[in-house]
């Protein structure tokens, strides 16, 4: 979902060199120090004990410690070796809080939760989550509570999630049949899995016919794109006019996606009052809580699109990264992916396909699929969060309206509480319970707490249901004559850890 957070977008945005960083933050940054010099202290200054951090420097804070090739989160860890797991950082004017390990991740989201649960209000996420009313973005409270349980019970539990079975069923047979038409040429596994999650998704969201499918898979990732390199307003709240110019490109990309989802809404009205039939999609139950209905809780339309963008990219984005990076983790790791097709093809031999009826007993691909999260956690440093007032956590001040960056990603890697953290072994996940529900917190790629994310269930079917069907029904080498242990294994800046590398593969059919 977009899951999209703050202050590492920012990062991700120096990190690509954006002009708008270059020419606009020097031209600004002489009125705002002298603004800074006539006016001070400010009420930080006189704030004491926060967290140990880097000092950080006039006007940017510690912004150049974060300034390179490498995603944020490798910054983040490498800092917190030396400054501890509850670190402070100045980013512009802006305090953030970066958490890197289990003790301090509980302090945030079980003994202190309840004040660690709003989001920060970024001009980017306002626009697109219209002024926050999507779950993700919207601040914990009344509303928050309402729509989160609607979409709860209407469309994440797991009796409505095996409702989409045959969805989920022949989107990826089609990607299967794509792939045997290819079989022995190279095959681009990365693209084509994400638009069978995004295929998931647009069917399970607009139902199965939609026109507007293509588009707007296209817009949302122009979206998610922009919004990860859109935050320099957001370095400088105070700074009004960089608002302001801050809005124009993500404005046009989400007028275009607002028209399209807009079109949609209508099409389901029309459709409601009896011109076709069909199977019930998200559009449908959201609007069942229309103004004109009598629910207590009513959405109008502009919340129903906010929503219908979390249950997108929460439902896309985040499955696919785990399918392509436990798939890279297997072309890497030979005997893994040896161990795991025999076990998908001893549990479906006997039927000579594979479906959903069986999943449960994969048992070593679910470890497999532990393992991938621990190192590469869709939201490596999960959703960011803030607090509504000053708190002590292990003996620190933690200032009201921080911004709190969970590291996951460094956590998952801790040597301190993995054997052989960098390596790649499921067999860790083999009798012992360690989960992803929220309660172990070496281990929270759903984040923790009220705002863990409401979509496990609905999202494991969307990656065991792929990685299945790729191990049973074919073999892979990697292209060119590359050996296993060259594949790379970088990761892109953003606020989703995709491969920075497409995972292009030789396929050969498997024929019993
Ligand atoms: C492997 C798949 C997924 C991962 C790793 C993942 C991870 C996360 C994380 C880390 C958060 C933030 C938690 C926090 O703030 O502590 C989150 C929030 C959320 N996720 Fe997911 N997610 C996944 C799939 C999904 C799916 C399939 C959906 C819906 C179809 C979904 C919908 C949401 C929503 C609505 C939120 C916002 C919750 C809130 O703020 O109250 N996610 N997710």
């Amino acid at each position: 979902m977009v899951h999209s957070g703050p202050t590492f977008m920012v990062m991700e945005e120096l990190h690509s060199h954006n002009l708008f960083l270059f020419y606009i933050i020097p031209s600004f940054l002489f009125l705002f120090l002298v603004f800074k010099l006539v006016k001070r202290p400010n009420s930080e200054n006189s704030i004491r004990n926060l967290p140990p951090g880097p000092r950080p420097l006039p006007l940017i804070g510690n912004i150049h410690q974060l300034v390179g090739s490498l995603p944020t989160h490798h910054y983040f860890k490498r800092l917190a070796n030396e400054y501890g797991p509850l670190m402070h950082l100045k980013l512009g004017e802006v305090s953030n809080i970066i958490v890197t390990s289990p003790e301090m991740a509980k302090e945030i989201m079980k003994t202190h939760d309840i004040n660690f649960c709003d989001r920060p209000d970024l001009l980017s996420l306002r626009l697109v989550s219209y002024n926050g009313c999507s779950i993700v973005f919207s601040q914990y409270g009344h509303y928050w509570r309402q729509v989160r349980k609607i979409c709860t019970i209407e469309l994440l539990s797991q009796k409505r999630v095996q409702s989409f079975r045959s969805i989920r069923e022949e989107e990826v047979s089609q990607l299967v049949k794509k792939i045997c038409a290819n079989e022995g040429s190279i095959f681009n596994l990365s693209q084509n899995i994400y638009s069978v999650t995004y295929g998931i998704a647009a069917r399970i969201a607009f139902g199965k016919k939609s026109r507007y499918q293509q588009e707007f898979i296209s817009k949302m990732n122009e979206q998610l794109i922009l919004i990860e390199g859109f935050s320099v307003a957001d370095l400088y709240p105070s700074i009004k006019v960089l608002q302001i110019m801050g809005k124009s490109k993500i404005e046009k990309v989400h007028r275009e996606i607002d028209r399209i989802l807009q079109d949609i809404i209508e099409e389901h009205k029309n459709r409601e009052s009896g011109n076709c039939e069909g199977e019930e999609d998200l559009v449908d139950v959201l609007l069942k809580f229309e103004p004109e209905k009598e629910s207590e809780f009513l959405l109008t339309d502009d919340k129903i699109k906010a929503v219908i963008q979390d249950i997108f990219v929460g439902g896309g984005e985040t499955s696919s990264s785990v399918v392509e990076w436990g798939m890279s983790e297997m072309i890497k790791n030979p005997k893994v992916m040896e161990k795991a097709q025999a076990e998908v093809r001893r549990v479906f031999d006997s039927k000579g396909y594979v479906d959903e009826t069986c999943l449960n007993q994969l048992i070593y691909l679910k470890s497999i699929i532990k393992e991938t999260m621990r190192l590469h956690p869709p939201l490596p440093l999960l959703v960011p969060k803030v607090n509504r007032e000053k708190c002590q956590i292990n003996g620190y001040e933690i200032p009201a309206k921080s911004r709190v960056i969970i590291n996951a990603w460094a956590i998952g890697r801790d040597p301190k509480y993995w054997d052989e953290a960098e390596s790649f072994k499921p067999e860790r996940f083999l009798n012992n319970s360690i989960d992803f529900r929220g309660t172990d917190y070496e281990f929270i790629p759903f984040g923790s707490g009220r705002r863990i994310c409401p979509g496990t269930a609905f999202a494991i079917p969307n990656i065991e249901l792929p990685l299945a069907q790729l191990l049973y029904n074919f073999d892979w080498k990697l292209p060119n004559g590359m050996k296993n242990e060259e594949l790379d294994m970088i990761d892109l800046p953003g606020i989703t850890s995709k491969r920075a590398n497409h995972l292009c593969l030789i396929p050969i059919t498997r024929r019993p």
